[in-house]
């Protein structure tokens, strides 16, 4: 049988544990599936001592993550610490860069390095797998490289971010208090090292920058998301949307227009009939439409240790049945120096409908104004409803409006003038509505 596959694993929290655990209880299934054994042979965490419920006698520990990449003693570097910049950047540098293969679950980094990384990768003839990186546990990395090779992608969007929708689910379902929900999350290991990354919706925007570039062949570009993050939904926004028939999801969008690539990432209100409704607590989903095979949706645990440890032992196991001298698949589908540049598309310029909910002070004509700013915008108006303020408020009034499909420049347009007459009482709130697959 082949040698053994070395593996050294870099960082032993949430994914690192739980991956360490499921190598080890099917190290026998996992020797006969992949025709050679699986073998972790050495680690690297922050703090030695820690009690992680798993067995490190027999592996060799490295205080230094780049120390155990820089070792000679493994084939494989499993890269599970986190962030954008040292030391998971010089580790994964420096692995590649020795000929070591890596598999990471860490998005940040790739949003910003992976076509750097992919590079040294290609250069050494070795794989950068990373699966757990976006959407946890579904196998949307290897739908978009490998199945979908062929197709021209026109649209990419979904939940990628399991704390959110949890939140999001927990906060609409039982009411709850955003706080506790985060706190929760935070809890079940779904949340990033820093939580803010998550709500402020970054998280997502960096799964979303890594799918454009599957999904378009261009450049990775982070930098270019709009992001709007889920700290300022209330309870009383989520109620408003399911009387008008929808929920509410962080959603992440790429899309190809005619002036270039849109990438968002904002609160959206989508049908309560969509398919995409339906996908709650911390499971994500992603659809792609693709010209060959149409509309793919799949969805699954996007979070949480085990999840996102099946798709890192996912990566390994590929990397165990692959065979030296074999050409290795480029990480981003094809080769790095193919990648065509970026073109961003104006957020100014997109185009759908919109929910936009407005506290008004009492006054004679504030609706027949509201109406009129729309009308001056260009905005058709599908509903339009007065209801009395929260409990909270102690006068005035809420007015809900949802628009037919038109553009975000008129919607600014449209609050900035209603701003300026003076009767708000607090700040609107906009929403934009997605259109979605049915359920
Ligand atoms: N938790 C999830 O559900 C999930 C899902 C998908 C992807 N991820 C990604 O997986 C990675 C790990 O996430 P996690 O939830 O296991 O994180 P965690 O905070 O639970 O664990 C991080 C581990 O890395 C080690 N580490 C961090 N900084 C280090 C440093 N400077 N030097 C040495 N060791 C260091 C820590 O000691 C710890 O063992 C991150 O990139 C995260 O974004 C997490
Ligand atoms: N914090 C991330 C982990 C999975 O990438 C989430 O909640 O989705
Ligand atoms: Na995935």
């Amino acid at each position: 049988m082949t040698e053994a596959l070395r593996i050294g694993i870099a960082g032993l929290g949430t994914v690192g544990a739980a991956l360490f655990s499921a190598i080890t209880a099917r190290h026998t299934m996992l020797t006969q599936i992949c025709g050679r054994e699986i073998r972790i042979v050495a680690v690297s965490a922050r703090d030695r001592g820690r009690d992680r419920g798993i067995d490190l006698s027999g592996v060799t520990w490295f205080d230094d993550p780049v120390e155990l990449a820089r070792s000679g003693e493994i084939d494989v570097l499993v890269e599970l610490m986190g962030g954008d910049s040292d030391p998971a950047l010089s580790t994964v540098r420096t692995a590649l860069g020795r000929g070591v293969h890596v598999v990471t679950a860490n998005k940040a980094l790739l949003a910003r390095h992976g076509v750097d990384l992919a590079t040294i990768a290609e250069e050494h003839g070795v794989l950068l797998n990373f699966e757990a990186a976006v959407a946890g546990g579904i196998p949307v990395i290897k739908a978009m490289r490998e199945s979908l090779t062929g197709n021209s992608i026109s649209r990419v969007y979904g939940i990628l971010n399991g704390t959110c929708n949890y939140i999001l689910t927990r906060m609409q379902r039982e009411n709850m208090g955003f706080a506790d929900c985060l706190a929760e999350a935070q809890r079940l290991g779904y949340a990033e090292a820093d939580p803010a990354f998550d709500i402020e919706g970054n998280d997502t925007a960096h799964k979303l920058a890594i799918l454009t570039s599957l999904a378009f062949g261009t450049k990775i570009a982070c930098d270019e998301v709009y992001i709007e993050g889920i700290t300022n939904i209330t309870i009383d926004d989520i109620h408003a949307a399911d009387e008008l028939g929808y929920r509410i999801k962080l959603l992440g969008v790429a899309q190809r227009t005619e002036t270039g690539i849109e990438q968002r990432v904002h609160p959206t209100m989508v049908p309560k009939d969509s398919m995409i409704a339906q996908v709650d607590g911390v499971t994500n989903a992603v659809t792609i439409e693709a010209d060959i095979l149409g509309e793919l949706m799949l969805s699954g645990p996007g979070a949480g240790g085990d999840a996102t440890a099946s798709a890192v032992l996912g990566d390994i196991a590929d990397i165990a049945k692959s065979r030296p001298g074999h050409q290795h698949g480029p990480a981003l589908g094809r080769p790095a120096a193919s990648l065509e540049p970026y073109r961003q598309a104006e957020m100014q310029s997109h185009q759908g409908g919109y929910f936009i909910s407005l506290r008004v002070e009492d006054r004679t004509g504030v609706f027949a104004s509201i109406a009129t700013e729309m009308a001056k915008n260009g905005i058709s108006l599908e509903s339009i409803v007065q209801r009395g303020q929260p409990a909270a408020a102690r006068s005035g009034q809420t007015v809900i409006l949802v628009t037919h499909a038109t553009t975000e420049a008129s919607v600014r347009n449209a609050v900035d003038g209603i701003r300026g007459e003076g009767y708000l009482a607090g700040a609107p709130q906009v929403i934009r509505i997605e259109r979605t697959a049915a359920g």
